[in-house]
């Protein structure tokens, strides 16, 4: 498990300017404007478990609409079940279907901040109407601590 970590948030820390120029380039930012916040890569991950859900979506969500607090989370593994949904605009939820294979990576607080919210942070919310259920593992970005945003 310590190895996983330790692959992902090492991942998470070289999508950087020279890898992901979309991702990271701000009109208003220099290319390398991100590199002394995550020099030294820290973030947490978390192995979620969203019980079978029997009661109502409005009764009982997996986890309610949030937004991330950090840099990004990357949602690095989610099974089969989906229930991920993110909202859009206009206000209603879309759902973000598990590919296998890929990563969601979700923009958080921190980031829309310190890119003056050229980019959004997303609200998302886990709803599991699989009937069966669900795990997923979570790990999110953080800018270094000793870091102003
Ligand atoms: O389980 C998921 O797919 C989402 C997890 C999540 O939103 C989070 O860890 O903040
Ligand atoms: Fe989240």
């Amino acid at each position: 498990m310590y190895q996983y970590y330790t692959t992902t948030l090492m991942f998470a820390g070289n999508v950087r300017a020279q890898d992901e120029p979309h991702f990271w380039a701000c009109p208003h930012l220099p290319a390398d404007g991100f590199d002394e916040y995550i020099k030294t890569p820290d973030g947490g991950m978390r192995i979620l478990n969203y019980p079978q859900q029997e009661a109502s979506v409005d009764d009982q969500n997996g986890t309610g609409g949030h937004t991330d607090f950090e840099c990004f989370i990357m949602i690095v593994n989610q099974d089969d079940c989906g229930g991920l949904e993110v909202l859009s605009e206009s206000g209603s939820w879309i759902r973000a279907k598990p590919v296998p294979g890929s990563l969601v990576v979700n923009i958080a607080d921190c980031f829309m901040r310190q890119t003056n919210d050229f980019f959004v942070s997303t609200v998302h919310r886990v709803v599991n109407k699989s009937g069966r259920e669900r795990y997923s593992v979570s790990l999110s970005l953080r800018l270094r601590s000793d870091q102003e945003a």
